[in-house]
């Protein structure tokens, strides 16, 4: 062979997720009943071999004894293999097609399940060095070709010794045998390939990690099939965000920081440095001066309704899309609201709160039912109309009030005013948002309009309420009871303690933040921001971002797309056709949607073009970020 740079690539656990001779013995050993046990014994003799703690001929004789295989069951391996190839390595098949003549398969597996697997991605047969098998007249499986370099230890090194490549070498694997390649010389570098499994002795050693094959590529400048490795792009999660958000951003490959509290204006401004994407619940403020700092920034998911904690206008004009979880804890906030009520209703808290104390005081003093009570909701949005339905099930008579007009629900009765809402309601709940002209919009005033002895709820934002105000109304006996679930102040950590004038006050039930705390809602939350950050991250899609203009686009077919974010002024959009024109670059399709202050331009083109029109477009007056999907 006689070429520039040679790739060589491991089989188990590298080209596929899994490793194939366990594979083999899921098979083999479906009906043995010490299944489970012989299992393991074959997992710990290859991870023993792969890590380098053991002889790996040793251990190869040791596995192929325990797994009673024969042809039959190699023919199923191939099927099994066939849906488990890394999907780095699946969406990168033109690497292979473009570059079979230089990639190079050396495995201590074995040619009869590699060859019909690594070949569908055009790497040539004679590209594959391992081990084959032997078997008996019956087709079982009864060892190996001993002749073979790669059954013996240190079987790679003597193969690549025998080839005698002339050129670079490149050793992309996940084992120790795949390092001691380059340990002795034979490879010019090693990469240690995480993307399935990470052996910590072997990523000890390795100067390059390869979480992915897009890594290997981009550190080699090859060819890719996605414009940027996903590994590369850091996403930091804040506020113990629900574990099923990691794993669907890890899923796709990104690197991840996840920290359990909030962060100080301070901190974040120190850690949002190298971060793309960052995920915060309702705590973290993501002010002008934290976006700032945000050189890398591309997206922020809010993993909670309210969005009032995100400056949005200074994150639209730094082209940094916002999304969030509009309704996947909707539901939860009205079951505690509901709850809350009958609770308040029936001093519940108060007696709970004695019974503990050894005291017993059954009286149906100040007890009353929720029926036909009058309920006031402030703010009919999602939570509010929800709740009206739910309430109106259990016999109360709704009414509301919404600064916008809103759809009457079932027999609501809309009113006029806020203050026609007080006078009439036994029990105001609010569930307005956060916005900044929403602050103390609650205080002495409404509290003296509302019944004498009514109840009040606020499951919205702290903010909303003057908590001395609400204070001083049930010392008074004017409020019968509250319900408080946010606070102006609340703690950034479960290790900072609660402090608030509202405690040890009677019929008043306090809970920290948890309306939307609930294992459905959480797990709903984690499901929808992270498949709308990454849809926008891989097609640009910024269909629901609570920022952006609102784009729907079509699926990007042969094409690369080129994402333009930009004040919105007159002629960017010119001047952004002058140049694709000047480069002659053809174009697919275009999109465009503006708001008051940003224009997206999405544009579609043909995948061979003049690499200049990108500086171009970097350079068109007016850009605020520029980025290129393939
Ligand atoms: N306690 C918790 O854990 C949770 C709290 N929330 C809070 O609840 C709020 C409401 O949630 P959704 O109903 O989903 O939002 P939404 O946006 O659907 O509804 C809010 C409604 O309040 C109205 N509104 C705003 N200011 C008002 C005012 N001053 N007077 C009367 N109406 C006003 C709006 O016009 C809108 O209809 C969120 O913004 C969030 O702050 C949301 C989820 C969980
Ligand atoms: O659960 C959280 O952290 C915040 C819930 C909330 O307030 C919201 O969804 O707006």
């Amino acid at each position: 062979m006689n070429k520039d740079k040679y790739f060589i690539l491991d089989f188990d656990s590298t080209f596929t997720q899994v490793e194939a001779l366990d594979e083999l013995g899921e098979i083999s050993l479906s009906q043995d009943e010490n299944k489970e046990q012989v299992l393991q014994e074959i997992k710990d003799l290859t991870n023993s071999a792969m890590d380098g703690s053991s002889s790996f001929a040793e251990g190869l004789t040791k596995r192929l004894k325990l797994l009673h295989a024969n042809k039959n069951h190699l023919q199923q391996l191939v099927k099994i293999l066939e849906e488990k190839v890394s999907h780095s390595i699946k969406r990168n098949k033109g690497f292979f097609n473009e570059f079979a003549d230089q990639i190079l398969i050396v495995s201590s597996g074995f040619k009869e399940f590699i060859v019909p697997i690594v070949t569908a991605y055009g790497i040539k047969e004679e590209n594959v060095f391992a081990n084959t098998f032997r078997f008996d007249e019956q087709g079982n499986i009864i060892g190996y070709d001993e002749e073979n370099v790669l059954c013996q230890d240190k079987g790679k090194i003597k193969l690549l010794d025998k080839l005698g490549l002339q050129g670079d070498v490149y050793v992309l694997g996940d084992g120790y045998t795949d390092y001691e390649i380059k340990e002795a010389g034979m490879a010019n570098r090693f990469y240690a390939f995480t993307e399935n499994v990470t052996r910590d002795k072997v990523v000890e050693k390795a100067e390059y990690i390869a979480p992915s094959l897009d890594e290997f590529l981009y550190h080699n400048k090859l060819p890719m099939a996605i414009s940027y490795p996903k590994n590369r792009i850091k996403v930091l999660l804040l506020e113990n965000i629900h574990a099923k958000a990691t794993e669907l951003f890890r899923k796709e490959g990104y690197q991840i920081e996840i920290l359990p509290g909030a962060l100080s204006e301070e901190e974040l401004c120190e850690r949002i440095k190298d971060v793309s994407v960052l995920g915060i619940r309702s705590k973290t403020q993501v002010t002008a001066k934290v976006l700032e700092c945000a050189n890398r920034l591309m997206s922020i998911g809010a993993f909670c309704i309210g969005i009032n904690q995100v400056d949005l206008d200074a994150s639209l004009k730094a082209g940094i899309t916002v999304f969030n979880a509009p309704f996947s804890n909707t539901r939860s906030v009205v079951e505690l609201a509901l709850g809350e009520i009958i609770m308040l209703s029936r001093k519940i808290f108060d007696k709970s709160t004695k019974m503990h104390q050894g005291s017993w005081d059954k009286s149906a003093s100040g007890s009353v039912e929720v029926r036909d009570k009058k309920l006031g909701i402030v703010g009919y949005g999602n939570i509010g109309a929800q709740l009206s339905v739910l309430a109106e099930a259990m016999g109360m008579q709704v009414y509301y009030y919404d600064v916008v007009e809103k759809l009457q629900l079932g027999n609501a009765r809309k009113c006029d005013t806020l203050q026609q809402l007080l006078e009439v309601a036994d029990v105001v709940t609010l569930h307005v948002d956060g916005r900044a002209s929403n602050k103390d919009m609650f205080g002495k005033a409404e509290f003296d309009t509302m019944k004498d002895g009514a109840l009040f709820l606020n499951l919205s934002r702290g903010h909303v309420v003057e908590i001395p105000a609400l204070v001083e109304s049930l010392k008074s006996g004017k409020i019968g009871g509250a319900a408080v679930d946010v606070f102006p102040y609340e703690p950034a950590n479960n290790e900072e303690p609660f402090v608030s004038e509202l405690r040890g006050l009677p019929n008043v039930i306090l809970t920290p933040h948890i309306g939307g705390s609930t294992t459905e809602a959480q797990e709903n939350i984690a499901h929808f921001v992270p498949n709308r950050i990454m849809e926008y991250m891989n097609t640009g899609n910024t269909y629901q971002s609570v920022n952006f203009p609102n784009i729907q686009l079509p699926a990007q077919k042969e094409a690369h797309r080129l994402i333009h974010i930009h004040q919105n002024v007159p002629g960017v959009l010119a001047n952004i056709n002058n140049a694709l024109a000047k480069n002659q670059v053809n174009i697919l399709g275009q999109y465009l949607k503006t708001n008051e202050q940003v224009g997206y331009v999405i544009t579609d083109i043909d995948k061979a073009y003049d690499k200049q029109v990108i500086s171009d477009l970097k350079q068109v007056p007016h850009t605020i970020k520029f980025r290129i999907l393939y």
